[in-house]
């Protein structure tokens, strides 16, 4: 048995598939419509013998269930269900309908039930195969049924003959519509994961585009427009920024001595290390080689240097012994804090000069810009 939280839907709708939705449901409810409009018509002609009670069945059994289905489909409110369009129910409900006046009727009787093939097809873009096949056998049962009732208290007028042969053609044609609505939904099925696919590859090109290959950090030209994003910030006076340039030390070293796997695997590790260290919404990307830059939104250039000095100090800390790889690497960087109307070339020049002080000094320091 279904929990309510079986019916609760996996992903929320997407504005469009929210409009889709609404279309749908508008659709079915002019089916009800058209319904209760014909069913009135042929009881005003005098061709439908139906007693009020089962007359005003049809017409309020349609039209209460109808605006309420309205009201929780234009309000979205079956949007997070997990068939958010109820056809199984509405195509229920209808069919009864269509029964019901059909009972009423003798020579025009199949006219009532025309408007379950349109409705088939409507709901065959909601309904999977199994569903659309078991509402056509069971229109074609309750037709069968509603049949015998007619006979049972009012008689056949027309000949048994003919009654089961308009019958046999209505299921036919049913079974007919399933089939072919529920080929058509598979295709649109088909396509609609194509689609997904296809988002998801365009999605993943993106990635690539912006992403070092090694790393998973952003790359040279994506992390240059961050700056860009930032400059224009900072120009704005909404809020200034930093940059960080790190550059490993003896890396050279660390790839003679234990080979360019090694050298691969502390280039990711400390792509890790440091994007873990980092703050939400700061930035890192690999420029290249060794080289890395650290981008600090809302940081002076106090700020970027202690940011610099945890990192320098934690990444210190790692050691790859125990795995038969390097001991401790140690790092270099060198911060600047962007001034108002220079270009980024500019800012990264001098975080560079700053790294150039630190690597000269020594190397495993933190050095700010010269003033
Ligand atoms: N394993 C690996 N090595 C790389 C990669 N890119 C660049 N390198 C190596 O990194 C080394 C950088 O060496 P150098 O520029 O001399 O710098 P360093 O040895 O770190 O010396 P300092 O920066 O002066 O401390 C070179 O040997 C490059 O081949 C990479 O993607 N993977």
């Amino acid at each position: 048995m279904k929990t309510p939280d079986d019916w609760r839907r996996v992903r929320r709708l997407t504005v469009s598939e929210r409009r889709l939705l609404r279309r749908h449901g508008r659709a079915v409810l002019s089916v009800a419509a058209l319904h209760v409009l014909l069913t009135l018509l042929l009881w005003w002609l005098g061709v439908l013998q139906l007693a009020p009670v089962p007359l005003v069945t049809v017409v309020v059994g349609l039209l209460v269930p109808g605006l309420v289905y309205l009201g929780l489909i234009e309000l979205g409110l079956t949007a997070e269900w997990r068939e958010p369009s109820l056809s199984m129910p509405a195509a229920l409900i209808l069919l009864v309908a269509f029964l019901i006046t059909g009972f009423g009727l003798d020579e025009a009787r199949i006219s009532a039930l025309m408007l379950f093939f349109p409705l088939l097809l409507l709901v065959s873009f909601r309904l999977g195969a199994g569903g659309l096949l078991a509402l056509a056998l069971l229109a074609s049962v309750g037709y069968l049924l509603m049949l015998a009732l007619a006979w049972r208290y009012h008689g056949l007028r027309l000949s048994p003959t003919l009654e089961a042969l308009q019958w046999l053609v209505f299921t036919l044609v049913s079974v007919s519509f399933a089939v072919t609505g529920s080929g058509v939904n598979g295709l649109r099925r088909r396509l609609a994961v194509k689609n997904q696919a296809l988002a998801d590859a365009l999605e993943q090109v993106r990635d690539l585009a912006i992403r070092d290959d090694l790393t998973g950090l952003f790359n040279r030209r994506h992390i240059l427009q961050v700056l860009e994003h930032q400059k224009g910030l900072a120009d704005g006076g909404i809020y200034p920024f930093s940059v960080c340039y790190v550059d490993l030390d003896y890396f050279k070293a660390i790839n003679d001595a234990f080979g360019h796997g090694w050298g691969d695997r502390v280039l990711r590790d400390f792509a890790d290390f440091a994007l873990a260290d980092l703050r939400g919404g700061d930035y890192l990307a690999r420029l290249g080689g060794e080289e890395f830059i650290m981008v600090l939104p809302q940081s002076n250039l106090e700020g970027a240097e202690l940011a610099a000095e945890r990192l320098r100090q934690g990444w210190g800390q790692r050691d790859f012994r125990a795995q038969n790889g390097p001991p401790k690497v140690s790092l270099s960087a060198g911060v600047a804090c962007y001034r108002p109307g220079e270009s980024i070339d500019q800012l990264i020049a001098r975080a560079d000069h700053a790294l150039y002080l630190a690597k000269s000094r020594g190397r495993d320091r933190v050095c700010r810009e010269e003033t």
